[in-house]
């Protein structure tokens, strides 16, 4: 069998993951030509813009759009044509939690992959790797391959990879220029080791080898599921921790600090906060507990699912907090919330830990509106709640903030972003997320 050179890269799926993912594979390497296809024909419009206003904020897109849109890269609702032409096709489309059914509100929604999968089983005429880049849960390369082999044209094969992505949302770009790991799961067939290669030649264009981990399928698939759930884990741990610090006085910051420092535990994703979002870590790991409970280990789920209770707690809790420091009600009451986005540097609002909020505030019948400006939403409030860690809110001119809130003022940071000891001096009644002083 003559190895495989990838010459054309076909993406299905034109979202976070895949538009970034493909525009850097691009960038990196202007040999093979990457056509990105969505059915989102709006998306495929923005990214296509004349002015660049590509649908997705992530710091530095736009500059590596710019250098290769219309060299090797093309955004394009063509899906057919894009797959007749490729060698090599990322599968990176949604894969929500179901909604209805078996396994609604745990098990993935996997009809946007089974789609994607029987379009290229219908439309292919030559030979194609087919990369699962969504995050999919462990086996599901076996149903796609059992679709596509059951439709291939004789002469044509079909080698199934798994290659999910890492890459954080506000640092993707950044993330795929030095990821800390490339990971290719696939069978250990020959053709299969073969498909593997030929996709690991591709990130060798800019990845140093040692960084590219050749694994089986499934764990692959697995791996990906493994690594959200022990992220969000530390973060579940770490919110925990923050409830017993507000109970007795101790400090989040300096108790991450203090167990961050020893190096078998490090001191990343250790950052107390209002509750984590984000599209994926609470998907994935209810994904995992499904497959937990499907292969009859209801201890292991147990042991996943309380990672997404203590985050539904967190969230709760802080609202309640709000409700209890300000006299125990906030009807009618005016709440300014700073941040919408379930983290700094992205336009992404999917499962935002904001969203949870302002929930909670209007279930009790408090006023929050919708405006532009920190200063404009902060005017005539009773409380102001950070909710996101923009840089932007550090600026506020808190003096004049102070001067046109109701008193007394009180301000609550869920993402210890402030420093409360400056506000404490202005006047305002500060309350931080795992410190235990006294408003
Ligand atoms: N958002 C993130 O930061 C990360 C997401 N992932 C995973 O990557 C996958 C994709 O996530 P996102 O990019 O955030 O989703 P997204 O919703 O932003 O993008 C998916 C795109 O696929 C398109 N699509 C769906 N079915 C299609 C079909 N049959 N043909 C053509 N286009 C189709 C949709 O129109 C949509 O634009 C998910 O499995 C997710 O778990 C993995 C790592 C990071
Ligand atoms: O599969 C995915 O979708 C991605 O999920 C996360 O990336 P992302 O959700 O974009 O962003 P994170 O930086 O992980 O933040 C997730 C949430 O956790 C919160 N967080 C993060 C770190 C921390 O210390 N504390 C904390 O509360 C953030 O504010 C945010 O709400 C992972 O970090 C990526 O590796 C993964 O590829």
């Amino acid at each position: 069998m003559a190895p495989v050179q990838v010459k054309k890269i076909c993406c299905i799926g034109a979202g976070y993951v895949g538009g970034p993912t493909c525009a850097v594979i691009a960038l990196k390497c202007p040999h093979i030509q990457v056509t990105i296809v969505d059915l989102n024909k709006a998306r495929v419009d923005a990214w296509n813009s004349p002015d660049f206003a590509v649908p997705i904020y992530e710091p530095g897109l736009v500059d590596v759009v710019k250098q290769c849109r219309g060299r090797n890269l093309f955004f394009s609702t063509d899906v057919d044509k894009a797959i007749l032409e490729a060698d090599l096709i990322f599968v990176s489309v949604n894969t929500p939690t179901k909604k209805s059914g078996v396994g609604a509100g745990f098990a993935a929604d996997l009809n946007y992959v089974e789609s994607a999968t029987r379009r290229i089983a219908a439309v292919a005429t030559s030979s194609k790797i087919v990369v699962e880049k969504s995050t999919v849960p462990c086996r599901t390369a076996e149903s796609m391959r059992t679709i596509l082999e059951a439709n291939s044209r004789p002469g044509t094969r079909f080698d199934i990879l798994s290659n999910p992505e890492f890459l954080a949302e506000g640092t993707a770009i950044a993330d795929l220029f030095k990821p800390d790991r490339v990971l290719i799961g696939s069978l250990q067939t020959t053709e299969g080791k073969e498909a593997c290669r030929a996709l690991a030649d591709v990130y060798a264009n800019w990845v140093p080898q040692e960084r590219i981990l050749t694994v089986g399928l499934w764990s692959s698939e697995l791996s990906k599921l493994a690594a959200n759930a022990m992220l969000a884990q530390r973060i579940s741990s770490i919110n925990a921790l923050s409830a017993i610090c507000e109970a007795t006085g101790a400090n989040i910051d300096e108790v991450s600090h203090a167990v961050g420092f020893d190096s078998r535990i490090g001191p990343k994703f250790l950052r107390a906060s209002v509750g984590f979002g984000g599209s994926c870590f609470q998907k994935d790991i209810l994904n995992l507990v499904y497959l937990s409970e499907s292969l009859h280990l209801p201890q292991v789920a147990a042991y996943w699912r309380q990672v997404v209770e203590m985050n539904e707690y967190q969230k709760s809790r802080f609202s309640k907090t709000v409700v209890d420091t300000l006299f125990n009600t906030i009807t009618g009451k005016h709440i300014a919330v700073l941040g919408f986005a379930f983290k700094a540097d992205t336009g992404d609002t999917r499962e935002s830990a904001a969203i949870s909020l302002i929930r909670d505030f209007l279930s009790e019948r408090a006023f929050v509106t919708i405006v532009h400006s920190a200063l404009e939403a902060c005017t005539q409030k009773e409380a102001i709640i950070i909710a996101t860690e923009w840089k932007e809110f550090l600026e506020i001119d808190w003096q004049t903030v102070y001067a046109n809130m109701s008193k007394p003022a009180f301000v609550f940071d869920g993402r210890l972003l402030i420093d409360a000891d400056k506000l404490r001096k202005i006047g305002f009644k500060v309350k931080v997320i795992g410190r235990g002083e006294r408003v």
